[in-house]
Formats: C-alpha cells, sequence, structure tokens
C-alpha cells in the first residue's frame, strides 16, 4: 500500500515546509508515502467560496485513480489517539490494495461532490488549524504511527 497526502495549494511558509520535509524523508524508512500538491488556482478573487471549492474539487478529482481510498482530514471527522491512529493505518495496510489517499482541504474545506466521493473523514483534533499547518501535523502523526508499529521510542505514552 502507498500513502498519499493530496494538498490544495502549495506550502507558503518556510518553516512548515522544512518540517515537512523532514518527517516526509523520515517516512521513507517505514512507507511508500508522497505529497502531491495541487497547484493554486488563478483569478480566483472574483469567486465565491463555494465556487473555489467546485473548482478546487475538480483539480482533486484529477489527481484520483479508480481503487484509492479516500480519507478527507476534517475537523468534523472520527478522532484517533496516536496508538489507535497507528492501528487504523496497520489496519489499512491489510485492506487498501493500491493507495489510501488522505485529503486536506483549501482555506474553506471541501464540496459537497469531495465530501460525497470520500470513504472516510478522520479528524486530528476538534480545533481548527489552516490548511498550511493541518499538512505539517499530518506527516508528524503518520511517522508516529509508524514508529509506534515499529516499537522505536519515539511515542510515549
Ligand atoms: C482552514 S480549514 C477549513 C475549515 C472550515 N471549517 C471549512 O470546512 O470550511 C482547511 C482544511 O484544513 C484541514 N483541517 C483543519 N483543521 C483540521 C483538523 N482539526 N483535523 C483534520 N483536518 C483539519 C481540513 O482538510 C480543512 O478542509
Amino acid at each position: 500500500m502507498k500513502i498519499l497526502l493530496l494538498v490544495v495549494g502549495k506550502t507558503t511558509e518556510s518553516y512548515f515546509s522544512e518540517a515537512i520535509k523532514e518527517y516526509s524523508e523520515r517516512l521513507k524508512h517505514y512507507i511508500t508515502f508522497d505529497m502531491e500538491v495541487i497547484p493554486d488556482l488563478k483569478n480566483m478573487k472574483n469567486l465565491s467560496f463555494d465556487q473555489q471549492k467546485e473548482k478546487e474539487a475538480d483539480q482533486i478529482f484529477k489527481f484520483l485513480q479508480s481503487g484509492d481510498y479516500l480519507v478527507l482530514l476534517d475537523e468534523r471527522g472520527k478522532e484517533y489517539s496516536s496508538v489507535q491512529f497507528a492501528a487504523y493505518i496497520e489496519r489499512k495496510t491489510h485492506v487498501v490494495p493500491k493507495r489510501l489517499v488522505f485529503i486536506v482541504g483549501g482555506p474553506y474545506g471541501f464540496s459537497s461532490r469531495v465530501y460525497k466521493a470520500a470513504n472516510e473523514k478522520i479528524s486530528l483534533s476538534k480545533m481548527t488549524f489552516s490548511h498550511q499547518m493541518i499538512r505539517m501535523i499530518f506527516v508528524e502523526q503518520l511517522y508516529r504511527a509508524m514508529t509506534i508499529l515499529n516499537n522505536e521510542p519515539y511515542h510515549h505514552e
């Protein structure tokens, strides 16, 4: 199984991209992991939030392949502890044949089309983070999960 993190818009702040790069590198030791960035769309200023989300949805669907298992990162999704998330990833390795795709929405979230297409929603907290910050939190949690599954002394209960 390959894990893909699909994000809307490039990471603009270097302090986020450096951390994302660091954890993405560390992840290579355990799994096949990639982060794909949907490029920022042009001329969005004149569009309503809903119109922007529809345009982002068009781009999201272009990246998807048949057989992808889609998990939206969403503050209203199901919450896991880090240990539970590690077990979740372990379970998915047995049942997802190709790509486990986690998606971070744009600044205004996802369109209803994307919600309908998704298999699940996972929340990383009840609080809302910026679409830039959540990608960094996710890669650290995925790395933490891999260290838990490999009994490495990174996570402490
Ligand atoms: C600024 S948030 C948008 C939230 C906004 N309430 C909405 O849905 O319109 C941008 C994206 O970051 C991600 N995100 C933010 N907080 C999150 C959380 N606590 N757990 C999981 N994903 C989160 C989601 O993918 C969300 O679509």
